[in-house]
């Protein structure tokens, strides 16, 4: 009968394609979950969205089960002291501030609609500056262009922001705010690690900064959550419904902080790498940020005590999510897990390479004209090398992503510490091992990140009190992959990747428009001078101020119109 004076934390992880909580004890033992997969809403080409009311209802999910769980094993629901919070980062919520009543599907990470308004946003005056207040470059990854988009696009939140009612928040806010009951508590917030991904934060200071919020244009005209501590005994509210009503929230932090703690990444130099839908390497740069020169993202890796403690971020937008399309999109299995079985049917990669850029490329590349391209498929091509190329498209980017780190930071990795769903397949960790020519260390229990989570709640509500109890945490019975090939051999296959990338350059026509035009309506927006002059072609009009795309359209226009003209001189000079 296990012993009714333990204490516990739960621990609520929802990812942007499941959602988990796990009951943690204090030796950070994982003594009962859940996990449920929601639905995932692809309404065009490139946009991703999620049902905000369904990521609530599958927390409640969750945690009805695991506390069924729990007590199933004899343990009684008041030892669960405290709640901590993770969530999938970036994906934006906009609420009514009155009701709380969603006015849009959440837009998640890893939307690229906004391209357009991106375009035209960094040719402002201020954009280059920007990466140096918040730590993010201009991208459609951020939470503010996806606000602008929704406030262009959506009538109701257009209507709503003219009122002044508009409510903004990253994912850890919109559940904050439900699970305290909404409307009627009103607990509006979030912390540093959610809010530095918004673009709207100042990484020194932790609060938001006119200067980007006038550049975004939403200075006084959106309700922000406000930035509280990742640990807190207070700020967070507590349940207000449910079998774990009364039960306060202490923890809060973005997935990848949030594996970084469950790491025990509290130090400067130590660093993770998490295989989820995307790939996210975090290094701790100590107390103050690092804005990269190389393609890297600076965020806050945690704020415990006061002073916050900041992170170089290496982001890949597909990681997991390849080895998905291989099985939702291609039929290659029926689960992720069969991929290395696949996989092992071929030797090598049969010369194939998959510059896997669903939603373009993010760090070190930042490439957002790229789609996903398979190079060198020939007749011997099996599903077996597309299946490696996939887990091998992620080991590349994470090597692209070491060495700008090591380029910023000055220090290089020994071992690279690894979780998340991807990180279970055998034959990729064994290939990143390969690539970065460094030990792949893959904790015993992986669910890390929710550890974190658990963690900031943990020592929030007493039962943790200092870093140095959790050393021995999650410590035994992990596995390390060896690199097992020269580093020539690995050179000779980044080199391929590399050129690979450089060839995946440009599929997509630049679009431009106007930020505050009315519609996404791809070009319309280009042609902005027009002069009529006489050309070899005849009478036809220059557009100025195209890009290379649409210059290479209007060429292309031009040289079938000459050969028309040519035609028809042919035509007349042979019937005169
Ligand atoms: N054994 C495996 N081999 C390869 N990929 C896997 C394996 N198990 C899970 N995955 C992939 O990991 C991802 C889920 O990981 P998870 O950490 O739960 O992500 P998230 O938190 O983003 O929802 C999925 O994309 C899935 O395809
Ligand atoms: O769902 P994951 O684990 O891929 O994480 C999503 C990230 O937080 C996006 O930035």
């Amino acid at each position: 009968m296990p012993g009714l004076t333990e204490s516990f934390v739960g621990s609520i992880d929802q990812g942007t394609t499941s959602t988990r909580f796990l009951i943690f004890n204090k030796d950070g033992e994982p003594v009962a979950s859940h996990q449920v997969e929601f639905e995932q809403i692809y309404p065009n080409p490139g946009w991703h969205e999620h049902n905000p009311f369904e990521l609530v209802s599958s927390i409640e999910t969750c945690i009805d089960e695991a506390v069924k769980k729990f007590e199933e094993l004899g343990y009684v629901r008041d030892s669960i002291k405290a709640i901590g919070i993770t969530n999938q980062r970036e994906t934006t919520v906009l609420w009514d501030s009155e009701t709380g009543e969603p006015l849009h599907n959440a837009i998640v990470w890893t939307d690229t609609r906004s391209q357009s308004i991106v375009t035209e946003l960094k040719s402002r005056n201020g954009a280059g500056s920007l990466q140096q207040i918040c730590g993010l470059p201009l991208s459609t990854y951020p939470s503010s262009t996806k606000l602008l988009w929704m406030i262009q696009h959506v009538p109701k939140v257009k209507s709503a922001y003219e009122k002044g009612r508009l409510a903004f928040g990253t994912v850890d806010s919109w559940l904050v705010y439900q699970l305290n009951g909404g409307p009627a508590a009103k607990v509006f917030v979030s912390d540093p690690t959610n809010a530095s991904r918004t673009m709207f934060m100042n990484l020194e200071t932790l609060e938001y900064d006119d200067r980007l919020l006038d550049f975004f244009g939403v200075k006084g005209k959106v309700h922000l959550p406000r930035i509280v501590p990742s640990s807190d005994r207070k700020a967070y509210g507590s349940f207000s419904s449910g079998i774990l009503q009364g039960v306060p929230i202490m923890g809060c932090l973005g997935d990848q902080s949030s594996a970084l703690v469950g790491q025990k990444g509290f130090y400067p130099g130590l660093a993770k790498n998490t295989y989820g839908t995307g790939c996210f390497l975090l290094y701790n740069v100590g107390e103050k940020p690092v804005i990269s020169k190389h393609g890297l993202l600076a965020t806050v890796a945690f704020q415990f005590d006061g002073k916050p403690v900041y992170a170089l971020e290496g982001s890949i937008a597909v990681g997991g999510s390849g080895i998905r399309f291989l099985e939702n999109n291609l039929n290659f299995f029926k689960k992720s897990k069969e991929v290395d079985e696949l996989a092992a049917t071929v030797e090598d990669n049969g010369g194939c390479v998959f510059v896997t850029a669903f939603s373009g490329l993010f760090a070190p590349y930042w490439i957002d004209d790229a789609k996903g391209t398979i190079f060198g498929i020939t007749q011997y091509t099996q599903k077996g090398h597309i299946a490696r190329a996939t887990l091998e498209a992620t080991c590349y980017q994470t090597k692209a992503i070491l060495a700008a780190m090591e380029k910023d930071s000055g220090h290089a990795l020994s071992e690279l510490a690894v979780d998340g769903g991807m990180s279970n397949s055998d034959l990729a960790m064994q290939t990143q091992a390969d690539l970065v020519s460094i030990p792949v260390y893959r904790p015993k229990m992986r669910e890390t990140t929710a550890l974190g989570a658990a963690i900031a709640a943990g020592l929030a509500c007493g039962l943790w009190h200092n870093f140095t109890e959790l050393r021995d945490i999650n410590r035994a019975g992990g596995a390390v992959f060896e690199p097992s090939i020269p580093p020539e051999k690995s050179f000779e296959m980044f080199s391929l990747w590399e050129r690979a990338v450089h060839m995946s350059k440009g599929w997509v026509k630049k679009e431009s428009s106007k930020v505050n035009g009315a519609k996404n309506s791809g070009k319309s927006s280009v042609v902005v001078k027009v002069k009529p002059v006489e050309s070899v072609f005849g009478k036809y009009s220059i557009f100025s101020d195209l890009d290379e795309a649409d210059e290479e359209d209007l060429l292309l226009e031009l040289r079938k119109l000459e050969i028309h003209q040519r035609l028809k001189r042919l035509r007349r000079a042979t019937s005169a």
